[in-house]
C-alpha cells in the first residue's frame, strides 16, 4: 500500500506526477493558502507532509498521528518547530543548493535596482516626466568597485560574493558565525566583525536565516552604524530586521536605500511606509520564484518525502536534526 500524504500547497506537474508513483496523495483545495490550524485539521491519517513555510508546531504534529516526514519546500525553515519536531521522531526536510544562483541573481538584481533607482526611474519615464537633460538629484550610485558586505556567508551568501567579485569587481567583506578559510582564498573574500561591516560597506546584504540569534539582528543601533551613503539589501527574512529601525533609518537619511524581498508580515501591507518611498524597491518574496528553480525545489522535496517514507534517507535532513536521524 502506497503511504498517504497531505500537500498542502500547489505543486508543479513533474512533482505532483512524480509523488503520485509513489503515495496516495491528497491536497489542500483552498481558498488561499493553508494556515497551521487549517492543517491541523486536514492531516488526518497522512504519513507525511508537503508545505511551504505553514507553521509546523506541537498542536499539527499532534493532530496527526501517523506523520514520520515534514518536506519543507523551502531553503529557510524557520517555520518548523524543531523541538517539537525531534521529541516525536517526526524528520524534517528542505531545499537548499537547488535555488543558490536563482536567488543570489535577485540578490544581485535588488542590489544593482537600488543602487541605480532603476524602478522610480521607469515610473518617470512611463509617467511622461522624462526631460532632455537628467537632474543631478535623479543619479544614482556606482556598483562596481564598491564595498559589499554580506551577513550570512552561506551557501546563498558565496554566490553572490562569487557574482560581486569577479562580475562587479567590488570588495566583498563577511561576517559569519564562523569564518571560511577556503571561500576568502577562493572568492578573494575579507572577514571582519558586524560593527566594521556595517561601518565599511557601501551595499550590505543580509543572508542569515531567521534565529532566535538572528531575530532583529539590524535594528536601529546597526543601521546607526552604515554609512549615509550605503544600501541595505535583505533576502533573508523579514523579521531578522526590526522594521520600525529601517523605516527610521530611511526616513531620517541615516542610510540612502534599500532593496527588500521580505518583510515581517507577508504580504505587506499596502499601507505600509516602506512602500511610500522612492528610495526603497520591494519585492514581493520572490528570490527562488523562476519557473525553473521552482521545479526544481518541488522535485528536491517530492524526492525527500518519498525517500522518508520508503526507508531510504533523505539527502536534505534540515542540519539540527542530522544527528537524530542519520
Ligand atoms: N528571499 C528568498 O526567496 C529566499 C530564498 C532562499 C533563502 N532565503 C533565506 O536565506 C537564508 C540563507 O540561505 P542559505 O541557503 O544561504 O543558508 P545557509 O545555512 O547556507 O547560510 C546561512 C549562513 O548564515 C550564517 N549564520 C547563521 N546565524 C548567524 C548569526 N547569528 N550571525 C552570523 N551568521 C550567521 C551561517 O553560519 C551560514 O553561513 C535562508 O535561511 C532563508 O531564510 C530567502
Ligand atoms: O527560503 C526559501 O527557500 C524562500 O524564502 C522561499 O520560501
Amino acid at each position: 500500500m502506497k503511504p498517504l500524504v497531505y500537500i498542502a500547497r500547489e505543486l508543479p506537474e513533474e512533482a505532483a506526477e512524480f509523488l503520485e508513483q509513489h503515495c496516495e496523495c491528497r491536497y489542500w483545495q483552498g481558498p488561499g493558502d493553508i494556515t497551521d490550524a487549517k492543517l491541523a485539521e486536514e492531516v488526518g491519517e497522512a504519513e507525511g507532509l508537503l508545505v511551504t513555510g505553514t507553521p509546523i508546531h506541537e498542536k499539527v504534529l499532534a493532530a496527526g498521528p501517523n506523520l514520520r516526514v515534514v518536506a519543507n519546500l523551502s531553503a529557510g525553515y524557520n517555520n518548523l518547530d524543531l523541538q517539537a519536531l525531534k521529541e516525536r521522531r517526526i524528520v524534517a526536510t528542505h531545499t537548499p543548493y537547488v535555488l543558490d544562483d536563482t536567488v543570489a541573481d535577485l540578490a544581485m538584481a535588488l542590489l544593482l535596482a537600488s543602487a541605480r533607482r532603476v524602478p522610480e526611474l521607469d515610473r518617470l519615464v512611463k509617467a511622461g516626466q522624462w526631460k532632455k537633460g537628467m537632474d543631478a538629484e535623479l543619479y544614482g550610485l556606482d556598483v562596481h568597485h564598491k564595498r559589499l558586505g554580506i551577513i550570512g556567508m552561506g551557501r546563498i551568501g558565496e554566490v553572490v560574493a562569487r557574482r560581486a567579485s569577479l562580475g562587479f569587481e567590488m570588495d566583498v567583506a563577511y561576517y559569519n558565525r564562523r569564518r571560511k578559510p577556503e571561500a576568502e582564498e577562493r572568492l578573494g573574500l575579507t572577514y571582519c566583525g558586524l560593527e566594521e561591516l556595517l561601518s565599511t560597506s557601501d551595499f550590505v546584504l543580509l543572508l542569515t536565516p531567521l534565529t532566535p540569534e538572528t531575530r532583529h539582528l539590524m535594528d536601529e543601533a546597526q543601521f546607526k552604524l552604515m554609512k549615509q551613503n550605503a544600501v541595505f539589501i535583505n533576502v533573508s527574512r523579514g523579521e531578522t530586521v526590526r522594521e520600525e529601525a529601517l523605516v527610521k533609518a530611511l526616513e531620517e537619511k541615516w542610510i540612502a536605500g534599500a532593496g527588500l524581498d521580505v518583510y515581517e508580515q507577508e504580504p505587506v501591507s499596502p499601507d505600509h511606509p516602506l512602500l511610500r518611498m522612492d528610495h526603497v524597491v520591494t519585492l514581493p518574496h520572490i528570490g527562488s520564484a523562476t519557473a525553473e528553480t521552482r521545479i526544481n525545489m518541488a522535485m528536491s522535496a517530492a524526492k525527500n518525502l518519498v525517500n522518508a517514507l520508503t526507508g531510504q534517507s533523505p539527502l536534505d535532513i534540515v542540519p539540527e536534526l542530522r544527528p537524530y536521524f542519520l
